[in-house]
């Protein structure tokens, strides 16, 4: 699940929060204090059992505060410290029970339990690993040779330089927009050297074959590129908009960073969108290829991995607008980001696909079109929304919505710094539904490429599980996140639009 412990959002780093709370109970204590000697000199003429009454709520009250600091400083530690040791140590086995289910427990996640029922976790779990395979030569030489030429298109293709907002500590982040031109070569390149190496033996299905192999390659770099990181982020971070919590685990989980930079890379573009939704888009295309090689045309995995495509494709069309987003403007580059990006997103949002190579189903006519179809739909009403906001808010407010003219919040904020600063909250359209509609398309979505598995097992649904936690838990971050920054007139969206996510009930 996604977690943020301390919400570092818009103040940076939780160690703000904590020295809050040990600060806010020796102010109270002093506060308490102030108030009894007030209390003393104001109510002596007036009521005399004031002051007992007064010294008793006062100690009450006192208790009472203590309590809540304790209490909060226990939820502080578990946030960030007792989540952070439990997703770093389970994450990692996470994606090796995905592979493990599919590849070796004809993806039943029952059969994948049964593992453990004679035994620990502990050695359930390594008997799963013992199956995994080091990564051989051809393994580390494709992810390497990759990764180059993932770097190298970044700083070759054209694209304009675009800003991200405005970061809590007054820096604009520049970007070279080219994820789309490199999304189509990347594709194309793809099957042009799949049809090119096909009369020599060679196909990219190897890679479905060799798939533990890659999580063991991947889980290792991820581990030691988050260290290096940490190390950057504590010794020579690339902007202001960085510090240490003072809790190494949370550091290396959450990040040190919100935007690093290594040799004029940016950090969180590779890994989220030039290795991440990259690597997803080819893996669905890798898993086509290996179910045709093996059975030929299967409708149920041309659904799905043209619905997959279609959406990864409007996911690089609307890069620019990502950049935009809680992943890029509040988490940090530290594992939750980056491990999540190279590993688990590989691993879990290609696992429909990669499920459906050894379960090929026939849909027939009817059912491929309705699946196509409300897929699309949806996919069509995920970006709608998403470019609405983008639309008012580059013409400031001056546009049609829905053929009308918006209804607009112009809602004011301070960076740490003090400097004010004016956004657009839109409260019509697809954000005049409710605060999060977007996220119904977007679980929708999934749901249709992952109904193609049908029925039998759970397992291709674990993404649209994942989506629903993820997503439900996102829309209270993001109201955090939103009534810090904007406040009263956050408050005031709110209440023209009070439903998170589905009108009238949630
Ligand atoms: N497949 C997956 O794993 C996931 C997919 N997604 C998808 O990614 C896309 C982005 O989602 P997400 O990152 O959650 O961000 P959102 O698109 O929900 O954007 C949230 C931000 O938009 C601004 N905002 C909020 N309300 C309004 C409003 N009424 N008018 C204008 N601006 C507003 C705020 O930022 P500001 O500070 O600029 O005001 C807020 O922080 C969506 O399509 C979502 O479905 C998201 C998460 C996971
Ligand atoms: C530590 C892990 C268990 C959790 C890792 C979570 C991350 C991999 C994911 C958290 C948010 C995800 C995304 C947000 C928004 C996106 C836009 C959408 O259009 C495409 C997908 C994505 C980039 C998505 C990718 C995975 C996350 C970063």
């Amino acid at each position: 699940m996604e977690t943020c412990p301390s919400e570092p959002s818009d103040s940076g780093s939780p160690l703000k929060t904590m020295v809050d709370t040990a600060e806010a109970e020796q102010l109270l204590r002093q506060g308490l204090g102030k108030r009894m000697v007030r209390g003393d000199g104001i109510n002596r003429s007036t009521a005399v059992s004031g002051d007992s009454d007064m010294l008793s709520g006062g100690i009450h009250h006192y208790e009472q505060i203590t309590q809540s600091a304790q209490s909060q400083r226990l939820k502080r530690f578990l946030t960030t410290t007792v989540m952070p040791v439990f997703l770093l140590a389970f994450t990692p086995n996470l994606v090796v029970i995905i592979w493990y289910t599919v590849i070796h427990c004809e993806g039943s996640y029952l059969k994948m339990l049964s593992v453990f029922s004679h035994r620990s976790i502990l050695s359930g779990l390594s008997d799963m690993w013992s199956l995994m395979n080091y990564p051989s030569p051809v393994v580390i030489w494709t992810l390497v040779i990759y990764c180059v030429y993932a770097l190298a298109m970044m700083k070759l293709l054209p694209g304009e330089n675009v800003t991200g907002p405005v970061t809590p500590k007054g820096n604009v982040p520049v970007y070279k927009d080219n994820g789309f031109i490199y999304f189509v070569v990347t594709i194309c390149l793809f099957w042009v050297l799949t049809i090119c190496l096909h009369p020599f033996g060679i196909s990219p299905s190897i890679l479905y074959d060799k798939f533990d192999e890659v999580i063991y390659a991947l889980n290792a770099f991820s581990l030691i590129f988050c260290a290096f990181l940490y190390i950057k982020g504590l010794l020579t971070p690339s902007s202001t908009d960085s510090g240490s919590s003072g809790n190494i685990i949370f550091d290396y989980y959450w990040g040190m960073e919100l935007y690093p930079r290594v040799l004029g890379f940016d950090i969180k573009v590779f890994t989220n969108c030039r290795f991440g939704m990259m690597v997803w888009a080819l893996l669905v295309c890798i898993h086509s290829v290996k179910s045709f090689e093996l059975y030929g045309f299967v409708d149920s995995m041309f659904v799905s991995a043209f619905l997959q495509i279609m959406y990864i494709t409007k996911f690089f069309w609307w890069e620019s607008g990502y950049m935009r987003t809680i992943d890029i403007m509040l988490d940090r580059a530290g594992y939750y980001i980056c491990w999540g990006c190279l590993v688990y997103v590989p691993s879990l949002y290609a696992s429909v696909t990669f499920y459906l190579v050894s379960h090929p189903i026939h849909l027939g006519p009817v059912v491929t079109t309705i699946f196509l179809f409300l897929g699309a739909l949806n996919i069509y009403i995920n970006y709608a929304a998403d470019v609405q906001k983008q639309e008012v808010r580059g013409a400031n407010g001056n546009c049609l919505i829905w053929g009308r003219k918006p209804e607009i919040i112009r809602a004011k904020y301070q960076l740490e710094n003090g400097d004010e600063k004016e956004s657009i909250l839109l409260a019509s359209g697809w954000w005049g539904l409710s605060r999060h509609f977007h996220y119904i398309p977007e679980i929708m979505l999934a749901f249709f490429w992952s109904a193609p598995a049908l029925f039998d097992n759970i397992m291709p649904y674990s993404y649209v599980i994942w989506l629903f936690i993820l997503l439900t838990h996102r829309s209270y971050r993001d109201d955090t996140k939103c009534n810090k920054k904007y406040g009263l007139f956050w408050h005031q969206y709110c209440k023209k639009v009070p439903h998170k996510i589905v009108p009238y009930l949630f």
